[in-house]
């Protein structure tokens, strides 16, 4: 039975939703959206699916509904939240906190991952540091003839440190230090294949068109980055993934979008290049680099298997397959997106590679609002302007068995530390089948035709389309 409150909430939603978008933060002067937590505001809220979307109404305090939403929108925060996880956490009563987050996240073994305690040394980096700092826990079923196969993995996202208008050298050394104070807590907190944010050295420019951004390509085997993470992984005995605005100058000094993959001898595995390239809103990165070249590998580690799939290739379902066939056990998708254009997907798209693939995936977007000297446009017919709107951070970890972590802030700067029992994969192979009914001999054969210029697409079309007295029966 649905009581007057509850219609009234239904109401309010249906009026709010047809009269606005998504939140974002347009006109957002910073370029750190941070709120401490104790700036957090409790308010009562209703959730609209899974797309994060949230508005608030009867909130205690003096500001008027709007001007709390339009604060919200320029933080980052969700009606004062960090996250959706800490909104129904805080807002939810318990009994049916634990049935949403059952249903939302799902279940690890038969329990819903939730964050792990931390030590105070760890606590006290966080404030010092101000990052969101969470751990989880997936676990796989003992198996008699092998031992688990535990691993630590770590997803940094962050926010550019100094405005884009500063000297490059400087906005590159100021990220490149923060990033090396996290990956410190990182190896404090025994992280074993940590990846980094996509072109994490950079303010994410490609909206611009300008060339200028260009100077922070760098070589992936010799660039100040690599040097940088080389010597942290030896230090750390940890595999970092590094992406990055590569400059290839063994072949014209073209760009690229590449993940360079570094092992815990300081030794480079490899690279991969980002093999989808947007051009979508205002991502007009394809104004600087071509689709990458470099396949679908898999960098086999002290750690276990790993792939990288670069940010918009997450919308490309056999991108993912490809590293799951090539036998990836933990695929990172670092990224950099708004809330405007993709939020709705985000949590979706890689959960599902991940229960596909059988494989884990662990998503990284990085936070804040980039605000650019000059303005842009992209050919949407929307006034000209000088950000890409919030990056909403949430970057999370999905599990083959379908369960998933709850996110890292919507505003702030994050670590998040999972602890991966590997075994996880196979038996997840062996439960759901998936890769034994795949049939790829008729899909094979489907996108041979398919390639063809003669192409016919296979459509039955209904007889009665055709006589006029079709809708008349
Ligand atoms: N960096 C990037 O590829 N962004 C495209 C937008 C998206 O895929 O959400």
């Amino acid at each position: 039975m649905e009581d007057d409150f509850a219609a009234e909430l239904k109401h309010k939603l249906i009026v709010t939703r047809a009269s606005r978008d998504l939140p974002t933060s347009p006109t957002a002067a910073t370029v750190r959206n941070r709120i401490p937590a104790s700036k957090s505001r409790p308010c009562v809220c209703f959730v609209v699916g899974s797309h994060h979307a949230v508005w608030g109404f009867r909130c205690g305090g003096a500001r008027s509904e709007m001007e709390k939403e339009n604060a919200s929108a320029k933080e980052g925060s969700l009606a004062g939240h960090e996250s959706l996880y800490r909104l129904l956490a805080k807002e939810l009563p318990p009994h049916l906190f634990q049935e949403v987050s059952r249903v939302l996240y799902g279940c690890n073994r038969g329990s819903v991952v939730t964050p792990g305690s931390l030590g105070h040394d760890m606590i006290d980096a966080t404030k010092e540091k101000d990052f969101d700092l969470q751990t989880f826990e997936f676990t796989a079923d003992p198996e008699q003839m092998r031992p688990p196969r535990n691993v630590s993995v770590g997803l940094i996202q962050n926010a550019i440190v100094l405005p884009t208008t500063a000297p490059f050298l400087e906005q590159k050394r100021a990220i490149m230090d923060r990033v090396a104070n996290l990956i410190e807590v990182a190896a404090k907190m025994g992280v074993n294949v940590l990846c980094l944010q996509e072109a994490w050295t950079m303010p994410f420019a490609f909206c611009t068109r300008e060339k200028s951004w260009c100077e922070f390509a760098e070589s992936a085997e010799a660039g100040d980055s690599t040097k940088l993470l080389q010597g942290l992984a030896v230090t750390h005995n940890m595999v970092i993934v590094s992406p990055i605005l590569e400059r290839d100058e063994a072949h014209g000094s073209t760009l690229w979008n590449t993940a360079v993959i570094i092992g815990n001898h300081g030794n480079i595995i490899g690279k991969h290049r980002k093999n989808h390239i947007p051009r979508v809103g205002d991502f007009n990165e394809s104004t600087y680099y071509m689709e990458g070249n470099t396949g679908h590998p898999v960098f086999e580690t002290e750690f276990g298997k790993i792939a990288v799939n670069i940010c918009y290739g997450r919308h490309h379902p056999m991108n993912w397959q490809a590293f799951g066939m090539n036998g990836a056990e933990i695929v990172f998708n670092p990224s950099a997106t708004v809330g405007a254009l993709s939020e709705p997907m985000w949590p979706i798209e890689a959960r599902n590679a991940a229960i596909a693939n059988s494989y884990f995936v662990g998503a990284i977007n990085r936070v804040g609002t980039e605000v650019f000297p000059r303005e842009f446009t992209s050919g949407d017919g929307k006034p000209a302007h000088k950000d890409f709107g919030h990056f909403y951070g949430s970057s999370f970890v999905a599990a083959p068995d379908a369960s998933c972590s709850p996110s890292l802030s919507r505003c702030r700067d994050g670590l998040l530390v999972a602890k991966l029992d590997l075994n996880l994969c196979q038996q997840l192979k062996d439960k759901w089948g998936f890769r034994l009914t795949a049939r790829y001999e008729m899909y094979a054969e489907f996108f041979t035709e398919y390639v063809k210029h003669g192409f016919k697409p296979q459509v039955i079309r209904d007889p009665y389309l055709d006589s006029s007295s079709a809708f008349e029966k």
